[in-house]
């Protein structure tokens, strides 16, 4: 199926927004009225534009509060529709949407309404011009799809059909299922949006709160089973009023868009992808250090029972392990402080994971690397970290030459349990579905938080056995001048079996204030001799509402913003303790003042 993109999902003039979508190879736009208006080419100009960037313009939109109205409107509404119908003719475009009335100028007569359509249908007819109409959710009187059809089958007119809008339909507790009733080729038109669920007036949520398929919660992958057995063979096309993609790097946001639409066709069984290879686990984590960080980054990890085991032979890279914790620190980046720069996933088939990738428009990079040393492929995710992804025999471990420190007993970290990666403003909903479909992971709870510096939100991504966990952190509003925070934190977690014995090993821990103790004290009812025990070593808490169990702390900041924690997981504890997140802020806040 032919796969477009509204304009109104990127940010820039039309010029910007054609170029975008024609790079992340969409086949067709939907045109936004308002975008024309602003452009400073004619529609002719338009037209040989769109075909030069090999792009059909499948759709004009929208012609608003047309149907249903007193006669005297009537006549004025159809001059509007001959000078839309005069604009797309120069756009060589063959249908318009005209979205349900929310005019308090229309009445609530379904059968004027149908006899107004089929009249507009018949003046677009005469210039070969198709009328898909669609109900918006808050339209006047027509407001959802089945509504939108009785009045488009009582008009009865060839050239009127359905315009339907996954948001409309899905944000409306209104069962889709009937969509597959509708005539053969009644439905002119597709458009998807995914959202989020939200409690708050439907417009307000349609115009800023839309995303791409697989970021929201609708399922559209079984709307669009159901609409293509109708007989729908039209286009797919991203319709997403979004704030943030509104005014994101439109080129980015296209390719995010088509990634969103490979991904869902994949999973309603229209274009099957190369399917996602089991993740065995995480690998090791990078750390970019620079002269300054790698002694603080050492230091740390001597302190949680780390040894450094292996030199690359070629580069100033150097590989800590600690049973299957595995940590590179690479000097060989150049920037400041320290920052995680990548992380490896095991997984069988690391030949299977990148051709998903690519199939997905995240194209495999192939690291620089000397005579002896392994090609080791990365993906760049939208974060900027690199991810490799590794096979069964780890052949990147030959490119370090043994240091002769054979790791000790460690003080009992035995995996890497997540990795904590704070996310740029822009790119939060992108890089949630560049991982998840990239690497085939699960979305598992998004939560919000109010930490000292700004609410944020932070979503979790695992596989299924939970072998590989990311936690991904964004602040809920673009960050002002005064951030006195760490600024985007990072953060590798280790498991551990038996956090208290763990603790008392590690020298330097995140202190926690008393406060935190005396709350959750009240909170879970815990044995004083718990709480004391938790205090002592600065352990925080949490229990999920099946009695599963967090036990975990954090170690001081290095380098600017990577810090580490240790976790045990206890009864099947999934989530990631992020009721706890504020008070971590709020003391490595006080240890930076205090000159920690
Ligand atoms: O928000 C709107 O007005 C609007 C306009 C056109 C559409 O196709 C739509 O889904 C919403
Ligand atoms: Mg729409």
């Amino acid at each position: 199926m032919r796969r477009s993109i509204a304009t109104v999902c990127v940010s820039g003039t039309l010029d910007d927004k054609l170029t975008a979508a024609s790079a992340a190879g969409f086949d067709g736009i939907e045109l936004f009225e308002n975008d024309l208006v602003v452009s400073p080419w004619s529609p002719a100009e338009i037209r040989s534009r769109c075909a030069d960037l090999g792009l059909s313009i499948d759709l004009y939109q929208p012609f608003r509060d047309f149907e249903a109205v007193p006669a005297e409107l009537l006549e004025a509404n159809l001059r509007r529709a001959e000078r839309t119908f005069d604009v797309m003719e120069a756009l060589g475009t063959g249908t318009v949407l005209v979205c349900s009335s929310v005019s308090p100028a229309a009445v609530d007569d379904d059968g004027l309404a149908a006899e107004q359509l089929a009249l507009l249908a018949g003046r677009a007819a005469d210039r070969g011009i198709r009328i898909a109409y669609e109900a918006l959710a808050w339209g006047r009187h027509v407001s959802t799809w089945d509504h939108a059809w009785r009045v488009v089958r009582a008009a009865d007119h060839p050239a009127l059909g359905l315009c339907l809008d996954s948001f409309h339909i899905l944000s409306r507790e209104i069962s889709p299922a009937g969509i597959a009733d509708i005539t053969p080729g009644k439905i002119f038109f597709v458009q998807l949006a995914d959202a989020p669920h939200l409690r708050m007036d439907v417009l307000q949520w349609s115009r800023h709160h839309r995303l791409f398929p697989g970021q929201g919660a609708f399922d559209l992958a079984g709307l669009i089973t159901t609409i293509l057995t109708s007989g729908y063979d039209g286009p797919l096309s991203l319709e997403v009023f979004n704030d943030v993609f509104r005014q994101a790097d439109p080129a980015r946001t296209a390719v995010d868009a088509m990634r969103s639409l490979i991904a869902l066709e994949d999973r309603a069984g229209l274009r099957p992808l190369p399917p996602a290879p089991a993740l065995r686990g995480h690998a090791f984590t990078e750390f970019a250090v620079d002269g300054g960080s790698s002694p603080r980054l050492r230091e740390a990890l001597r302190g949680l029972g780390f040894t450094h085991t292996g030199q690359h032979r070629t580069k100033p890279v150097e590989l800590w392990e600690q049973s299957a914790c595995r940590v590179v620190l690479n000097s060989a980046v150049t920037r400041p402080g320290a920052a995680i720069s990548a992380f490896a996933v095991g997984t069988d088939d690391p030949a299977a994971a990148l051709h998903r990738a690519e199939a997905l428009r995240a194209p495999a990079r192939v690291s620089e690397h000397g005579p002896r040393e392994t090609s080791l492929a990365s993906v760049t995710a939208p974060d900027g970290t690199e991810v490799f992804v590794t096979g069964p025999d780890p052949a990147w471990r030959a490119d370090f030459l043994p240091t002769g420190d054979s790791p000790g007993a460690g003080i009992g970290l035995t995996v890497t349990d997540h990795i904590g990666l704070t996310q740029p403003f822009d790119h939060f909903d992108e890089a949630g579905l560049f991982y998840d479909s990239v690497l085939g992971l699960d979305r598992l709870a998004t939560e919000e938080f109010a930490a000292p510096f700004g609410l944020m939100r932070s979503r979790a991504l695992a596989t299924a056995g939970r072998e590989v966990r990311l936690a991904l952190t964004v602040a809920l509003l673009r960050r002002g001048e005064w951030a006195p925070g760490v600024p985007d934190p990072q953060h590798v977690a280790f498991a551990t079996e038996d956090i208290v014995a763990t603790a008392a090993r590690v020298p330097r821990r995140l202190t926690i204030p008393d406060n935190y103790y005396a709350d959750l004290a009240a909170r879970f009812a815990l044995p004083d001799a718990v709480v004391s025990t938790l205090r002592r070593h600065g352990i925080l808490y949490d229990r999920d509402a099946r009695g599963g169990e967090l036990l975990h702390f954090y170690t001081p900041v290095h380098g600017g913003r990577v810090f580490f924690e240790i976790i045990e997981r206890r009864a099947g504890y999934d989530g990631f303790g992020e009721v706890n997140a504020p008070v971590r802020m709020a003391a490595h806040r006080h240890l930076r003042l205090t000159g920690g």
